[in-house]
């Protein structure tokens, strides 16, 4: 029965959180994913220009997988694409001795100016992963028959290294109880339903909540377009700029706490963790943690919720569920 825990060390602003993880006989530093479900990486056979400052990942070390290829688009238009191979993989001490490890021959430039990042490491559902002709495993699902609980779990701190533990919850990470609600998986998502939104221009609570992912890979909170213009209505200095595709705020405000209702629960991310950060280096205006989810077709709980709360991501009962608690 295994169980393992891994550092999740974030990037600038929060930005993104990165794992080690040994592939073959590389230690490459992953983004941990519950958005996504490949596992992918650059490797010795993506081209320099595209891979130059990244750690590569060597298949000569893994079997190849004839005739299996991936192609995978992110919801930001950033993309990846390359062929496979099997070989182990170990993550804070569990051990996959036949993942699918993605090698990519090509990515777009946002992972190749990300060079802090080697690659993705998915832990939504299988179902979404891109390998063609036949979809594989995700690492946990590739082990979670060898984990002592079919969990994981993630506990992101705010410019802090936080963790991801697997095959057990860590009582010393929370406070108070869990609260559990029911998983969607129809979209290959962690998709759950959120009961309202209060805080901010927001102060009487905005009743209605809506569909929402629980997402790693996302930097920030997105909410319906009139929830986060009721919350920033609340904001000094705040407003929507069309230029920026955002809310963006004045770096020097301490913006209201936000409140999500969950599970008949209540859970805060303080107002500080939604001035997310300078537009660019030096400015006095930042870019709002909460935006809108407009055209997406549901609300993203991504890093700047995550890092309020303890985080279950739990597939060892007869349907999957999401566990929420107070840091
Ligand atoms: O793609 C998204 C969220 C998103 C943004 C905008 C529209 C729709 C969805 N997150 N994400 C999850 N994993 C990722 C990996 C790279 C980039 C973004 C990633």
């Amino acid at each position: 029965c295994q169980t393992g825990e891994v550092a999740a060390d974030p990037q600038l602003y929060d930005q993104s959180y990165l794992s080690p993880v040994t592939i073959g006989n590389s230690e490459l530093m992953l983004d941990f994913d519950t958005g996504s479900a490949d596992l992918w990486c650059f490797s010795t056979e993506s081209p320099a220009v595209q891979s130059a400052g990244h750690g590569l990942y060597n298949p000569s070390t893994g079997t190849e997988l004839d005739g299996a290829f991936w192609d995978i688009t992110y919801g930001d238009q950033s993309a990846a694409s390359g062929n496979v191979f099997a070989d182990k993989v170990v993550v804070g001490g569990v051990t996959a001795t036949k993942q699918a490890i993605e090698a990519a021959t090509s990515v777009s430039y946002e992972f190749t100016e990300d060079v802090a990042s080697d690659g993705l490491l998915g832990l939504a559902f299988s179902s979404i992963n891109t390998i063609l002709p036949q979809p594989q495993t995700t690492f946990f699902d590739t082990v979670r028959n060898t984990l002592a609980k079919a969990v994981f779990t993630v506990d992101l701190k705010k410019g802090a290294a936080g963790s991801y533990t697997f095959g057990y919850i860590d009582s010393s990470k929370y406070s108070g109880a869990i609260t559990y609600v029911p998983v969607n998986t129809a979209n290959g998502f962690w998709q759950f339903t959120a009961d309202g939104y209060s805080g901010g221009g927001n102060n009487a609570s905005t009743g209605r909540g809506g569909v929402a992912i629980a997402d790693t890979g996302t930097s920030l909170l997105y909410l319906p377009a009139s929830v986060a213009k009721g919350y920033y209505s609340g904001v000094q200095g705040a407003s929507f700029d069309f230029r920026q595709g955002g809310y963006t705020l004045p770096c020097s405000a301490t913006p209201p706490d936000f409140n999500v209702a969950i599970g008949g629960k209540t859970f805060t991310v303080p107002g500080s963790y939604i001035n997310y950060a300078p537009l660019r280096a030096g400015s006095s205006t930042c870019f709002g943690g909460i935006q809108a989810d407009s055209g997406i077709g549901f609300s993203i709980f991504g890093d700047v919720f995550l890092k309020a709360v303890y985080a279950i991501f739990d597939d060892s009962g007869s349907s999957p569920k999401l566990g929420f608690a107070a840091q």
